[in-house]
């Protein structure tokens, strides 16, 4: 999908919203474990049920490992009903991947020509070589983590190097890879009041921003901070919505949660026009 669908995607359907798919077997409504593939199934309805309220799902890969060769079954199951069924939706694989040139080409395949996500997660942690093989696929988006929602970004990526924040050096630095113009960037809710000073270096980029829901971003900040004229922003919520209720009402609650978040955002799209 090219940036500019993405784009037509958000104003048509008045929603930047990501729904996270970070499907737990132990937080899935449990009748649901009788059924052959209850991840798949659950994804299905989950989707189903909220996909005219999102513009884009990113299932978490962890929680597809986690099950061995049964979580990458339904996590290919997943992407291809995605891809068959709602074509039109922008798919992230939250790898966080990134390793040495060759490993990275290995990894770029599998998500994007194997599965054919549209974008993946990449850590920036060994610079340049281990980025620029993901930036080479026409028409796909590499998501590098530049400031992250947790606590533990404190650690380094508030850190100054030669007087810079290390997320910063992250972001400007990245604009010089080859096939930069591919890149999005990851940035926490709970992060929101750094998007200022963020939007000054990279000011027209999509940024992924996780965090709204279980972790307490606002989104109204982010907005405020982040927003640009072709929106930029995709704010995911996974918890929030897919667990919204584990009974039998759990695709029709998760609805509702999507529905509260996507209204929530046409109003803060009407306030750039
Ligand atoms: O900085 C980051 C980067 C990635 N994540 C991921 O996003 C979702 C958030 O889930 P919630 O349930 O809405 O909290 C999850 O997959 C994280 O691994 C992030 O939270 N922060």
């Amino acid at each position: 999908m090219t940036t500019q669908e993405l784009v037509d995607q958000i104003h048509k359907k008045k929603s930047f919203l990501c729904i996270g798919l970070d499907t737990d077997l132990e937080k899935i409504p449990q009748f649901l474990l009788e059924e052959e593939d209850p991840i798949y199934s659950f994804n299905k309805a989950i989707i189903d049920a909220t996909h005219d309220l999102c513009v884009a799902y990113k299932p978490n890969i962890a929680f597809y490992e986690a099950y061995g060769v049964q979580g990458w079954s339904s996590l290919r199951k997943t992407i291809e009903y995605l891809n068959t069924n709602y074509p039109n939706i922008f798919t992230i694989a939250d790898a966080k991947r990134g390793d040495i040139g060759n490993t990275s080409t290995r990894y770029a395949k599998a998500f994007f020509e194997d599965l054919n996500f549209d974008s993946i997660t990449i850590a920036p942690y060994m610079g340049r070589d281990s980025v620029e093989p993901f930036l080479q696929f026409k028409d796909k988006h590499t998501i590098l983590l530049a400031l992250t929602s947790n606590e533990g970004a404190f650690d380094f990526q508030t850190k100054k190097i030669d007087g810079h924040e290390l997320y910063k050096e992250v972001l400007s630095v990245s604009t010089t890879y080859k096939g930069s113009e591919n890149l999005m960037y990851v940035v926490g809710a709970t992060k929101a009041e750094y998007l200022k000073e963020i939007r000054e270096i990279v000011p027209n980029s999509f940024l992924l921003v996780p965090g709204v829901g279980a972790q307490g971003g606002s989104l109204k900040d982010v907005c405020n901070y982040g927003m640009t004229k072709d929106i930029g922003l995709l704010i995911n919520s996974s918890r929030g919505i897919i667990y919204a209720s584990n009974q039998h009402d759990y695709a029709e609650a998760a609805k509702l949660k999507a529905r509260e978040l996507q209204i929530a955002m046409e109003k803060e799209m009407s306030r750039l026009n």
